[in-house]
Protein backbone atom coordinates (compact mmCIF):
# COMPACT_ATOMS: atom_id res chain seq x y z
CA UNK A 1 0.00 0.00 0.00
CA UNK A 2 0.95 3.89 -0.74
CA UNK A 3 1.56 5.46 2.35
CA UNK A 4 0.86 9.07 2.42
CA UNK A 5 3.53 10.48 3.02
CA UNK A 6 2.76 14.31 2.31
CA UNK A 7 1.06 17.13 4.56
CA UNK A 8 -0.39 19.27 2.57
CA UNK A 9 -1.35 22.85 3.57
CA UNK A 10 -4.10 25.29 1.96
CA UNK A 11 -3.36 28.43 3.30
CA UNK A 12 -6.34 31.28 2.92
CA UNK A 13 -7.69 34.31 3.72
CA UNK A 14 -9.25 33.29 6.62
CA UNK A 15 -8.59 29.36 7.43
CA UNK A 16 -5.51 27.17 6.93
CA UNK A 17 -7.43 23.58 5.47
CA UNK A 18 -4.52 20.56 5.68
CA UNK A 19 -4.31 16.85 4.18
CA UNK A 20 -2.13 13.97 3.72
CA UNK A 21 -1.26 13.35 0.18
CA UNK A 22 -0.23 10.62 -1.39
CA UNK A 23 -0.42 9.97 -5.10
CA UNK A 24 -3.81 8.37 -5.34
CA UNK A 25 -5.08 9.61 -1.82
CA UNK A 26 -6.35 13.26 -0.11
CA UNK A 27 -7.18 12.27 3.61
CA UNK A 28 -8.57 15.47 4.77
CA UNK A 29 -7.54 16.74 8.38
CA UNK A 30 -9.19 18.67 10.62
CA UNK A 31 -9.09 22.38 9.86
CA UNK A 32 -7.38 25.14 11.92
CA UNK A 33 -8.20 28.47 12.77
CA UNK A 34 -5.49 31.35 11.62
CA UNK A 35 -6.31 34.28 14.26
CA UNK A 36 -3.78 33.34 17.54
CA UNK A 37 -0.13 32.13 16.91
CA UNK A 38 -0.97 29.97 19.78
CA UNK A 39 -3.74 27.54 18.62
CA UNK A 40 -1.79 27.59 15.76
CA UNK A 41 1.20 26.19 17.40
CA UNK A 42 -0.73 23.61 18.90
CA UNK A 43 -3.07 22.36 16.07
CA UNK A 44 -0.03 22.10 14.45
CA UNK A 45 1.15 19.94 17.23
CA UNK A 46 -1.68 17.59 17.42
CA UNK A 47 -1.18 16.96 14.01
CA UNK A 48 1.98 16.34 13.54
CA UNK A 49 2.31 14.45 17.20
CA UNK A 50 1.14 10.77 15.99
CA UNK A 51 2.61 11.30 12.38
CA UNK A 52 5.77 12.85 10.86
CA UNK A 53 5.40 13.64 7.48
CA UNK A 54 7.75 12.98 4.47
CA UNK A 55 7.40 16.15 2.34
CA UNK A 56 5.51 19.67 3.38
CA UNK A 57 3.70 21.22 0.74
CA UNK A 58 2.19 24.78 1.01
CA UNK A 59 -0.05 26.85 -0.74
CA UNK A 60 -0.76 30.14 0.09
CA UNK A 61 -2.83 33.16 -1.04
CA UNK A 62 -1.11 35.52 2.00
CA UNK A 63 2.69 35.50 1.95
CA UNK A 64 2.74 36.82 5.35
CA UNK A 65 0.47 34.25 6.88
CA UNK A 66 2.56 31.51 4.94
CA UNK A 67 5.93 32.44 6.18
CA UNK A 68 4.55 32.68 9.96
CA UNK A 69 3.33 28.63 9.26
CA UNK A 70 6.72 28.28 7.90
CA UNK A 71 8.13 29.54 11.33
CA UNK A 72 5.94 27.19 13.03
CA UNK A 73 6.77 24.20 11.26
CA UNK A 74 10.57 24.77 11.29
CA UNK A 75 10.13 25.17 15.05
CA UNK A 76 8.85 21.65 14.53
CA UNK A 77 11.99 20.58 12.50
CA UNK A 78 9.74 20.91 9.07
CA UNK A 79 10.34 23.12 6.14
CA UNK A 80 8.10 23.15 3.17
CA UNK A 81 9.71 21.59 -0.07
CA UNK A 82 6.97 23.04 -2.39
CA UNK A 83 5.99 26.44 -1.27
CA UNK A 84 3.93 28.05 -3.64
CA UNK A 85 2.19 31.55 -3.77
CA UNK A 86 1.23 32.21 -7.04
CA UNK A 87 -0.22 30.69 -10.00
CA UNK A 88 2.94 31.46 -11.76
CA UNK A 89 4.63 28.82 -10.38
CA UNK A 90 2.33 25.85 -11.63
CA UNK A 91 2.07 27.73 -14.84
CA UNK A 92 6.02 27.97 -14.98
CA UNK A 93 5.95 24.32 -14.08
CA UNK A 94 3.81 23.21 -17.34
CA UNK A 95 0.98 21.90 -14.78
CA UNK A 96 -1.71 24.41 -15.76
CA UNK A 97 -1.76 25.88 -19.51
CA UNK A 98 -3.29 29.80 -19.50
CA UNK A 99 -4.50 32.63 -21.43
CA UNK A 100 -4.38 35.25 -18.93
CA UNK A 101 -2.80 39.06 -18.99
CA UNK A 102 -1.55 38.92 -15.81
CA UNK A 103 -0.56 35.64 -14.47
CA UNK A 104 2.10 37.05 -12.13
CA UNK A 105 -0.61 38.14 -9.95
CA UNK A 106 -2.76 35.05 -10.26
CA UNK A 107 -4.28 33.52 -6.80
CA UNK A 108 -2.25 29.48 -6.12
CA UNK A 109 -5.59 28.75 -5.00
CA UNK A 110 -7.27 29.10 -8.31
CA UNK A 111 -4.51 27.68 -10.56
CA UNK A 112 -4.95 24.57 -7.89
CA UNK A 113 -8.36 24.01 -8.12
CA UNK A 114 -7.97 24.33 -12.22
CA UNK A 115 -5.52 21.85 -12.15
CA UNK A 116 -7.62 19.33 -10.47
CA UNK A 117 -10.40 20.37 -12.39
CA UNK A 118 -8.47 19.45 -15.72
CA UNK A 119 -7.35 15.97 -14.47
CA UNK A 120 -11.15 15.55 -13.21
CA UNK A 121 -12.37 16.50 -16.75
CA UNK A 122 -9.46 15.83 -19.21
CA UNK A 123 -11.07 16.02 -22.65
CA UNK A 124 -14.04 18.81 -21.78
CA UNK A 125 -14.09 21.77 -20.45
CA UNK A 126 -15.20 22.92 -17.18
CA UNK A 127 -16.17 25.80 -14.65
CA UNK A 128 -15.00 25.77 -11.39
CA UNK A 129 -16.40 27.94 -8.56
CA UNK A 130 -14.51 28.33 -5.04
CA UNK A 131 -16.56 29.71 -2.21
CA UNK A 132 -14.03 31.29 0.19
CA UNK A 133 -13.81 33.97 1.91
CA UNK A 134 -13.78 35.67 -1.56
CA UNK A 135 -15.37 34.40 -4.17
CA UNK A 136 -14.07 32.86 -7.60
CA UNK A 137 -15.39 31.85 -10.94
CA UNK A 138 -12.97 30.11 -13.29
CA UNK A 139 -13.24 28.89 -16.80
CA UNK A 140 -11.24 25.85 -18.22
CA UNK A 141 -11.25 25.45 -22.26
CA UNK A 142 -12.17 21.72 -23.84
CA UNK A 143 -7.98 22.18 -24.54
CA UNK A 144 -7.61 22.52 -21.15
CA UNK A 145 -6.51 26.03 -20.58
CA UNK A 146 -7.22 28.60 -18.03
CA UNK A 147 -8.90 31.31 -19.76
CA UNK A 148 -9.93 33.49 -16.46
CA UNK A 149 -13.05 34.27 -14.67
CA UNK A 150 -14.43 36.16 -11.92
CA UNK A 151 -13.68 37.09 -8.27
CA UNK A 152 -16.42 38.49 -6.33
CA UNK A 153 -16.39 39.21 -2.28
CA UNK A 154 -17.60 36.33 -0.77
CA UNK A 155 -20.61 36.32 1.99
CA UNK A 156 -18.48 37.37 5.12
CA UNK A 157 -16.57 40.61 2.99
CA UNK A 158 -20.37 41.02 1.50
CA UNK A 159 -21.51 41.19 5.16
CA UNK A 160 -18.27 43.11 6.63
CA UNK A 161 -18.70 45.72 3.99
CA UNK A 162 -22.69 46.45 4.89
CA UNK A 163 -21.82 46.76 8.55
CA UNK A 164 -19.27 48.91 8.26
CA UNK A 165 -20.23 51.11 5.53
CA UNK A 166 -23.37 52.43 7.81
CA UNK A 167 -24.37 53.59 10.96
CA UNK A 168 -27.46 51.28 11.15
CA UNK A 169 -26.51 47.77 9.95
CA UNK A 170 -25.67 45.00 12.50
CA UNK A 171 -23.31 42.69 12.42
CA UNK A 172 -25.35 39.21 10.90
CA UNK A 173 -23.81 35.34 10.52
CA UNK A 174 -25.44 33.54 7.93
CA UNK A 175 -25.26 29.73 8.27
CA UNK A 176 -28.17 28.74 5.54
CA UNK A 177 -30.45 30.02 2.41
CA UNK A 178 -32.24 33.02 3.71
CA UNK A 179 -35.78 33.71 2.35
CA UNK A 180 -35.38 36.48 -0.46
CA UNK A 181 -37.74 38.29 1.66
CA UNK A 182 -36.62 39.75 4.51
CA UNK A 183 -38.88 40.55 6.89
CA UNK A 184 -36.39 42.19 9.37
CA UNK A 185 -33.58 44.30 9.13
CA UNK A 186 -31.24 41.37 9.59
CA UNK A 187 -33.09 39.05 7.39
CA UNK A 188 -33.34 41.76 4.81
CA UNK A 189 -29.58 41.55 5.22
CA UNK A 190 -29.10 38.12 5.11
CA UNK A 191 -31.45 38.18 1.82
CA UNK A 192 -29.46 40.53 0.12
CA UNK A 193 -26.47 39.27 0.57
CA UNK A 194 -26.65 35.76 -0.06
CA UNK A 195 -28.51 35.99 -3.51
CA UNK A 196 -26.09 38.62 -4.61
CA UNK A 197 -23.84 36.31 -4.52
CA UNK A 198 -25.47 33.30 -5.63
CA UNK A 199 -27.18 35.53 -8.10
CA UNK A 200 -24.04 36.47 -9.59
CA UNK A 201 -22.13 33.13 -9.52
CA UNK A 202 -25.42 31.64 -11.85
CA UNK A 203 -25.31 34.62 -14.04
CA UNK A 204 -21.43 34.47 -14.61
CA UNK A 205 -21.81 30.39 -15.10
CA UNK A 206 -24.25 31.31 -17.65
CA UNK A 207 -22.23 34.17 -19.11
CA UNK A 208 -19.26 32.21 -19.58
CA UNK A 209 -20.63 28.86 -21.03
CA UNK A 210 -22.60 31.08 -23.71
CA UNK A 211 -20.22 33.44 -24.79
CA UNK A 212 -16.93 31.70 -24.57
CA UNK A 213 -17.78 27.96 -26.52
CA UNK A 214 -17.64 26.08 -23.35
CA UNK A 215 -20.04 23.96 -24.80
CA UNK A 216 -24.05 24.00 -23.49
CA UNK A 217 -23.18 22.13 -20.52
CA UNK A 218 -19.43 21.72 -18.81
CA UNK A 219 -19.32 20.46 -15.76
CA UNK A 220 -19.51 22.80 -12.84
CA UNK A 221 -16.98 21.57 -9.89
CA UNK A 222 -18.24 24.04 -6.58
CA UNK A 223 -15.10 24.07 -3.48
CA UNK A 224 -14.63 26.78 -0.41
CA UNK A 225 -15.63 26.75 2.72
CA UNK A 226 -19.10 28.37 2.01
CA UNK A 227 -19.42 25.87 -1.26
CA UNK A 228 -22.42 24.13 0.55
CA UNK A 229 -23.94 27.09 1.79
CA UNK A 230 -23.53 28.39 -1.87
CA UNK A 231 -24.99 25.12 -3.62
CA UNK A 232 -28.25 25.36 -1.31
CA UNK A 233 -29.42 28.53 -3.78
CA UNK A 234 -27.22 27.69 -6.68
CA UNK A 235 -29.94 27.26 -10.10
CA UNK A 236 -26.97 25.54 -12.27
CA UNK A 237 -26.44 22.37 -12.48
CA UNK A 238 -23.04 21.93 -10.43
CA UNK A 239 -21.20 19.06 -8.11
CA UNK A 240 -19.66 19.85 -4.65
CA UNK A 241 -15.64 19.03 -4.49
CA UNK A 242 -15.40 19.77 -1.10
CA UNK A 243 -10.73 19.84 -1.34
CA UNK A 244 -10.16 20.96 -4.57
CA UNK A 245 -7.30 23.38 -3.90
CA UNK A 246 -6.14 20.20 -1.71
CA UNK A 247 -6.58 17.82 -4.69
CA UNK A 248 -4.63 20.36 -6.65
CA UNK A 249 -1.89 20.70 -4.52
CA UNK A 250 -1.89 16.33 -4.26
CA UNK A 251 -1.18 16.82 -8.25
CA UNK A 252 1.65 19.22 -7.68
CA UNK A 253 3.48 16.83 -5.21
CA UNK A 254 3.14 14.05 -7.06
CA UNK A 255 4.74 15.56 -10.05
CA UNK A 256 7.65 17.31 -7.90
CA UNK A 257 10.79 16.16 -7.97
CA UNK A 258 11.34 14.54 -5.35
CA UNK A 259 15.25 15.87 -4.07
CA UNK A 260 13.75 19.69 -3.79
N1 LIG B 1 -15.31 24.49 9.65
C1 LIG B 1 -15.20 25.76 9.26
N2 LIG B 1 -14.36 26.60 9.88
C2 LIG B 1 -14.25 27.88 9.50
N3 LIG B 1 -14.92 28.41 8.48
C3 LIG B 1 -15.77 27.63 7.81
C4 LIG B 1 -15.95 26.27 8.15
N4 LIG B 1 -16.85 25.74 7.29
C5 LIG B 1 -17.21 26.73 6.46
N5 LIG B 1 -16.59 27.88 6.77
C6 LIG B 1 -16.75 29.12 6.03
O1 LIG B 1 -15.75 29.11 5.03
C7 LIG B 1 -15.36 30.45 4.74
C8 LIG B 1 -13.90 30.43 4.36
O2 LIG B 1 -13.79 29.61 3.24
P1 LIG B 1 -12.42 29.01 2.82
O3 LIG B 1 -11.90 28.17 3.92
O4 LIG B 1 -12.58 28.42 1.47
O5 LIG B 1 -11.67 30.38 2.76
P2 LIG B 1 -10.22 30.80 2.53
O6 LIG B 1 -9.49 29.74 1.79
O7 LIG B 1 -9.66 31.31 3.79
O8 LIG B 1 -10.55 31.98 1.64
P3 LIG B 1 -9.91 32.39 0.30
O9 LIG B 1 -10.02 31.18 -0.56
O10 LIG B 1 -10.75 33.52 -0.16
O11 LIG B 1 -8.54 32.76 0.67
C9 LIG B 1 -15.61 31.24 5.99
O12 LIG B 1 -16.26 32.43 5.56
C10 LIG B 1 -16.58 30.38 6.81
O13 LIG B 1 -17.83 31.00 6.88
C1 LIG C 1 -9.03 35.92 -5.20
C2 LIG C 1 -8.43 35.16 -4.04
C3 LIG C 1 -8.42 36.05 -2.79
C4 LIG C 1 -9.33 33.95 -3.77
O1 LIG C 1 -8.86 33.21 -2.71
C5 LIG C 1 -7.00 34.66 -4.38
O2 LIG C 1 -7.04 33.79 -5.45
C6 LIG C 1 -6.07 35.80 -4.71
O3 LIG C 1 -5.56 36.45 -3.83
N1 LIG C 1 -5.84 36.03 -6.03
C7 LIG C 1 -4.99 37.04 -6.58
C8 LIG C 1 -5.58 37.68 -7.80
C9 LIG C 1 -5.92 36.73 -8.93
O4 LIG C 1 -6.17 35.54 -8.75
O5 LIG C 1 -5.94 37.19 -10.10
K1 LIG D 1 -9.12 29.10 -0.82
Amino acid sequence: MNQPTTLGFDLGNSRIKAAWLSDDELAPCPGFPLDSADELRSALRSLIEHRRPGRVALASTDPAKADRLLAQLHAHGLSASIDLRLGQALFDAGLVKHRLRTPETTGVDRALAVLAATKRFPNEASLVVDAGTAMTVNAIDAEQTFLGGAIIPGFGLMSRTLTEGTAALPEIDLESRPDCLGDSTISAMRSGIYYAAVGAVDRLLEELRETRSLGATPPVLVTGGNAKLLSQGLRTEHMLAPHLVLEGLRHVASHWPATS
